[in-house]
């Protein structure tokens, strides 16, 4: 098991509010969202009934997830104003950075009442164009089309392979997708949702609470470390080209991405989900060394530091056996995670207080003024 240094830097094991849509590794390793275990959601639920979960507090019947995918299909179309300015993003920017700015624009043009009472409207419109939005500047930036948005996917997993490759993808890869988005669509108080609730915690509006969000997701200790994760192993061709490489990297203390949890002690409960699903992906796409390669550096980085794979790792194999270019891994996590970002921005709101920490001051004390002309 590893042992996590508690307290100290980065706020690690300190309580820093209430919620109750999820736990995190209240055992050691478990995952509940709103009560309801990881594992039973992503075996059985679409990523709809788990945003509906989040954001209006219970599982949907059947007629509720019904009008509640038909709300969101109604809801894809970009406007005008937005695709203008996707259009101007370089081919060469990140589509994180993309997603921050589609993101922004769309809160400049439909901007958030100040009383919130039209919050799930925004919030709902969020989840229906976030695919669209990386998509459509990904195939106007790298492809010269202007994709359709507003497609006849049945789903915001449909709705992502479809604007991605521009037709309707294998039943497959949609389902794969569904519970992708399910293990990402929350995770209690990480850095984003952190970062988020204090952007609510201010009052502030709800596309400025995801922009911030999606900036803190971004880095490569967070949510980008599926991409880096999939840059590490694509240089390798063999599992035992795999595991020296992993030991030299260990032996120069670098870190590794996709493994380790600032939270979990034993293992990340997402992981032997999304690993099966990339086993099956590797069989159905006739890989021969990319899931051998991912599972020698998980026994790897297991045996030499006790360290397991998280949420990330075995995403990177998964996208790829779809086809989705790196770059776009981290965005997939966006389109999810909105859900438990706004729904924590929800709930902020409902019983808000500004979060404001106080600060160990380390710097000098009871200086004497220098007047700039004497400064050296
Ligand atoms: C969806 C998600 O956001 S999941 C997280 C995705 N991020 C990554 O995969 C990035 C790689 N992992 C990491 O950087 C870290 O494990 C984090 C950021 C996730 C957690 O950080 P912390 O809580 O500070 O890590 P923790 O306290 O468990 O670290 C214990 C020791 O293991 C080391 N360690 C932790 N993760 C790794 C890793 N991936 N590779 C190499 N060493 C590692 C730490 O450097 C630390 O060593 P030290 O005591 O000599 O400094
Ligand atoms: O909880 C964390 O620190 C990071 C994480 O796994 C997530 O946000 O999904």
């Amino acid at each position: 098991m590893v042992d996590k240094k508690l307290g100290g830097a980065g706020l690690r094991g300190q309580s820093a509010g209430e919620t109750a849509l999820c736990t995190v590794g209240k055992t050691g390793s478990g995952l509940t969202y709103r009560g309801y275990d990881i594992k039973d959601l992503a075996a059985n639920a679409q990523f709809e009934e788990v945003a509906y979960l989040l954001l209006y507090g219970k599982l949907p019947t059947q007629a509720e997830l019904d009008a509640y995918k038909v709300r969101l299909k109604g809801m894809r179309k970009l406007p005008d104003a937005l695709k203008v300015v996707l259009e101007q993003i370089p081919a060469d920017a990140h589509p994180m950075d993309v997603m921050r700015t589609g993101c922004s624009m769309l809160g400049n043009l439909e901007t958030e009442a100040t009383d919130f009472s039209d919050q799930l409207d925004h919030i709902d419109r969020m989840l229906a164009t976030f695919p669209g939005i990386v998509n459509y500047w990904y195939n106007f930036s790298h492809n010269g089309i202007r994709v359709e948005t507003e497609t006849d996917a049945d789903s915001i997993a449909e709705q992502f392979l479809w604007t991605l490759h521009n037709k309707k993808p294998e039943p497959l890869h949609v389902d794969v997708m569904h519970a992708s988005l399910v293990l990402y669509a929350e995770h209690e108080f990480n850095a984003s949702t952190f970062a988020g609730r204090v952007c609510a915690s201010t009052l502030s509006d709800i596309h400025s609470v995801v922009t911030g969000a999606i900036g803190t997701l971004r880095g490569p200790l967070h949510g980008g470390a599926n991409e880096a994760a999939m840059d590490m192993i694509q240089n390798w061709k063999t599992a035992d080209e795999a595991e020296e490489a992993m030991l030299g990297m260990l032996a120069r203390k670098e870190k590794i991405m996709g493994f380790g949890h600032a939270v979990y002690r034993e293992s990340d409960p997402r992981n032997a989900i999304i690993k099966e699903w990339s086993k099956k992906l590797s069989e159905q796409v006739g890989d021969t060394h990319l899931y051998a390669v991912s599972e020698r550096c998980e026994a790897v980085m297991w045996r030499e530091k006790k360290l397991f794979c998280n949420a990330d790792f075995f995403h990177a194999s998964a996208y790829n056996f779809m086809g989705i270019p790196t770059k776009l891994f981290t965005p997939i996590f966006v389109c999810s995670r909105v859900s438990g970002w706004t729904a924590h921005a929800m709930e902020q709101r409902a019983n808000n207080r500004i979060i404001r920490p106080s600060a160990d001051y380390t710097g000098p004390e009871s200086l004497d003024f220098v007047a700039i002309e004497d400064r050296a």
